[in-house]
């Protein structure tokens, strides 16, 4: 990016780069996934909100990209960080082949995509517990897409063929996670209804989830979801938004300091990306990854166009002044 944004930036950020790269496959709707890098004192920071979130909703995402560049994370307790693969709405055929190549021994399947039947989420997940094995963990994510009734049905069924280690954000509102959770042994996990909250540190979770999803852009960085797990007392999963390795990073870095770990975590979607700003991209081995930021030596291979760059500038005066 060459031209700074007209409102001031925090002091110490001396460059801001625009990276844009095409997912293999389409998630959450975007084919070609675009953020803002910052680097300051600290390191390299992300800001990339999605382009259906407003200005007030992103401030949260600014924060955290800050925090990173500006202020740095909190010391990690732990060297690595178990992950699951995550294996978006594709056909069964695919989401073997994705599990089977991950090393991963957890997985996470997207369910409920819109245009698909009940059917090929069965396909899918009964594929990904043959590619995991008996021994593995699959978790599902609907993000919001069921009523109680068909949540109620649909997890059974699911749990049924594949098992399931906890279902993510089956339905949209906490009245009805909790009436869920009185009709169903399977665990609820709870993502959007904290992440998008006005104030995810008041969410009444009570009765409604066993497990807590934390991203740290959009909950405004790793000391504050620090403050979020703290507050709610219950399991945490750190989970990505789907962000270049910067953006992992700053989860690698939550994941590795919260006090308690007990379930692998949703931070290998750099492999959903055709390329990344790293020479070392932070990709799983033996499904777990490293602690620690990376090189950001290759903003050349995903180097935003000038109409991207105009809007990522656009946004982030309509931040600074939200
Ligand atoms: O948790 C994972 O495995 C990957 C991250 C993920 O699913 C995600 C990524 C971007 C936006 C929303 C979500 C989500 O959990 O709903
Ligand atoms: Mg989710």
């Amino acid at each position: 990016m060459t031209a700074a944004p007209a409102a001031a930036l925090p002091a110490g950020i001396t460059e801001l780069a625009v990276y844009e790269v095409p997912l293999r496959t389409r998630f959450r709707g975007i084919d070609i996934r675009d953020g803002v890098l910052l680097r300051g004192p600290a390191g390299w920071g992300e800001f990339s909100p999605f382009w259906d979130y407003d200005a007030a909703e992103s401030r949260r995402w600014w924060g955290s990209a800050v925090e990173a560049a500006v202020d740095g994370w909190p010391a990690p307790l732990r060297h690595s960080v178990p992950v699951n693969v995550t294996v978006p709405a594709v056909d069964a055929h695919r989401a073997h082949a994705i599990v089977a190549a991950s090393g991963c021994r957890t997985a996470k399947v997207k369910v409920a995509e819109p245009g698909q039947s009940a059917g090929d989420d069965l396909a899918r997940v009964e594929a990904v517990r043959d590619a995991l094995g008996p021994g593995g963990a699959i978790r599902v994510d609907a993000n919001a897409a069921w009523d109680v009734d068909t949540a109620v049905t649909r997890i059974r069924e699911l749990d049924a063929v594949a098992g399931l280690e906890y279902v993510e954000q089956p339905c949209a509102g906490l009245d009805e996670l909790v009436a869920l959770r009185r009709r169903i042994d399977v665990r609820i996990a709870a993502d959007e209804v904290v992440r998008r909250a006005g104030d995810p540190l008041r969410v009444d979770l009570r009765e409604a989830c066993d497990v807590v999803v934390l991203k740290v852009q959009p909950l405004g960085g790793v000391r504050a979801a620090l403050r979020v797990a703290e507050a709610h007392g219950l399991p945490c999963v750190v989970s990505s938004a789907l962000e270049s390795s910067v953006g992992i990073a700053a989860g690698v870095a939550l994941a590795a300091a919260l006090p308690e770990l007990p379930f692998a975590c949703g931070l290998a979607t750099v492999a959903l990306f055709t390329g990344d700003v790293s020479s070392s991209p932070l990709l799983p081995v033996d499904g777990a990854l490293p602690v620690g930021a990376r090189e950001v030596d290759r903003l050349g291979d995903v180097v935003a166009s000038g109409a991207t760059a105009a809007r990522w500038r656009a946004r982030i005066d309509e931040v600074l002044a939200a």
